[in-house]
């Protein structure tokens, strides 16, 4: 392997300047002990030419720009397919009416807010109908959605839908509550088909167990009515005596265990169809990678599609995912890397660590309205923060990683079924929790990144309701405000101008945990 890092896997140039930060942390991957390897593993598998390559078309600003050169052809009833020369009689009729169809697609594209970038991307879903007209989708999908109260897709489904339907890789970004999973979760479906015992044929990697068994429960509801072997990674499963024979079409599953299962259990994952890392950015971050890594590697079918979804996503995991997957189509909803704009968000200055507690009793005197969600920056700060709140007569419970499993899913499941109205939480919840009509947010704790608070904030205002953040800030937090500052603003909430004039301040990893005052 190439000894110089900035050239990863297969001869792509990293702009070391842009990405200085990345360079640095892939440096030190490489110091480690099985730092070759690791760096390895994101080479995708080579894809058997199996249908005439399509030619790639320049990047421009109008869509209709798609076809120019080109002429068209329909391969199938759901995918156009551009093709260079096609000189038969009808071609310039089917480019014509390619063009309309293209001219079509961007206007309701941008009239939803839905960014695309990539070659041939297919037509947007603008009704779930349409899964049955264009894709053939069996009628329980369909009934199952009418089931849920799902009537319309949301735009990050309408484009995601169609994209990994027609077999192409996905890397989406969609504000925090705007249905990713199931725009993952129905392609799957659809795919699929039927069930079989010939091996596990999808997986999905969350980056917690909490997010793992509500993923779980969403594609069983989907898969309602269809006998789907769908399986939760659970310590109970791996421990299974000839667990790798079990029948499993869809696993849903964190790194770690996943991981586990595969190095100690033999899992076989050579079958594998589809591939989704959710919450892609945290899976790709340093204390995820390696399992992540050996779950890329161990999948290593040849004609995988993989797809990637976050509400955050940022360059440097764009630039690696570029590196793992195959002519992917890049779908944005909205502004990328931005917070819902259903959320109302609001800073409250509380000078010091003392403030906190006191800005927090006067909030809740003002109006408790709950459920409410506490972010605090550790265990020991929840601990803490619980201490000082449950002999009020606040129904308060609290979640972290110190708690044995089945205390983490009780106080998961007493928080939705609104027996808890207050949850005091670290970031183990942050992402992807689906708490449905969380009221407010409460940032007692400063976070620790732009894409801490815009998935912590998310919890709230989800699938089209309204939600409150409110994000305490003492002195040594100002130095940090501009960038939530910033966030706020794009999501068109009011901030104060002089807090978007404070100097640039990058995030300091790691920085000192707080004493509990
Ligand atoms: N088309 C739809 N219409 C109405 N509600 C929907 C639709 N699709 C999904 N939902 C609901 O929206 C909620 C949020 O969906 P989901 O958890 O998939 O969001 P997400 O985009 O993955 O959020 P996060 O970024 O926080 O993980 C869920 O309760 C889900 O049932």
């Amino acid at each position: 392997m190439d000894k110089d890092p900035s050239f990863l896997f297969s001869g792509i140039a990293f702009n070391r300047k842009k990405f200085a930060g990345d360079f640095a942390r892939f440096k030190e991957i490489k110091k480690s002990d099985d730092s070759e390897e690791l760096l390895l593993e994101y080479k995708k598998p080579e894809v058997e030419a199996v249908e005439k390559p399509v030619k790639k078309r320049k990047r421009k600003g109008s869509v209709s720009d798609h076809v120019e050169g080109f002429s068209v052809f329909k391969r199938s009833k759901t995918e156009l397919v551009l093709e260079e020369n096609d000189e038969t009689e009808k071609a310039p009729q089917r480019k014509k009416g390619l063009h309309i169809q293209i001219e079509r697609d961007a206007i309701f594209r941008k009239k939803h807010n839905i960014h695309t970038s990539g070659s041939n991307i297919p037509s947007p879903l603008q009704d779930f109908s349409e899964l049955k007209s264009r894709y053939e989708c069996k009628p329980y999908i369909l009934r199952n959605l009418a089931e849920l109260g799902i009537k319309e897709p949301t735009p990050i489904q309408m484009q995601a839908i169609p994209i990994l339907v027609s077999g192409r890789e996905c890397f989406a970004c969609a504000p925090t509550g705007s249905g990713k999973t199931l725009a993952f979760v129905c392609p799957m479906l659809l795919k699929l088909k039927r069930a079989s015992k010939d091996g596990v044929r999808a997986v999905i990697l969350c980056p917690t167990r909490e997010l793992a068994s509500q993923t779980y429960r969403e594609c069983k509801k989907l898969a309602k009515g269809k006998k789907f072997y769908i399986k939760l990674m659970t310590k109970q499963l791996v421990n299974t005596a000839e667990f790798s024979k079990v029948p499993c079409d869809i696993l849903i599953s964190t790194p770690l265990r996943l991981k586990f299962a595969i190095t100690k259990r033999k899992l076989d994952l050579s079958r594998v169809e589809y591939l989704v890392l959710d919450e892609s950015d945290k899976l790709f971050e340093l204390g995820l990678l390696k399992q992540v890594d050996a779950v890329v590697k161990a999948c290593s079918n040849p004609s995988i599609i993989r797809s990637l979804f976050s509400a955050t996503l940022p360059d440097t995991v764009e630039e690696l995912a570029r590196t793992i997957m195959h002519d992917a189509v890049r779908v944005i909803i909205g502004r990328k890397n931005s917070a819902s704009e259903s959320i109302k968000q609001k800073l409250v200055f509380v000078g010091s660590e003392e403030g906190k507690l006191i800005a927090l009793r006067q909030t809740f005197e003002e109006s408790l309205n709950p459920p409410v969600l506490i972010f605090v920056q550790n265990k020991e700060r929840a601990k803490n923060l619980y201490e000082e709140l449950k002999f009020s007569d606040i129904r308060v419970d609290v979640i972290h990683s110190d708690l044995p499993q089945l205390q983490r899913e009780n106080a998961v499941d007493n928080f939705r079924a609104g027996k808890t109205w207050i949850l005091i939480a670290t970031d183990v919840i942050a992402r992807g929790m689906d708490f449905k009509g969380v009221n407010c947010v409460i940032n007692y704790d400063f976070p620790d990144s732009s894409s801490a608070y815009i998935h912590r904030i998310g919890r709230s205002g989800r699938a089209g309701r309204r939600g409150h953040a409110v994000t305490f800030y003492t002195e040594a937090d100002v130095r940090y405000l501009k960038n939530i500052a910033n966030v706020m603003k794009v999501s068109g909430c009011e901030v104060p101008e002089w807090m978007l004039s404070l100097p640039k301040q990058k995030w300091r990893k790691h920085r000192p945990k707080r004493e509990f005052k």
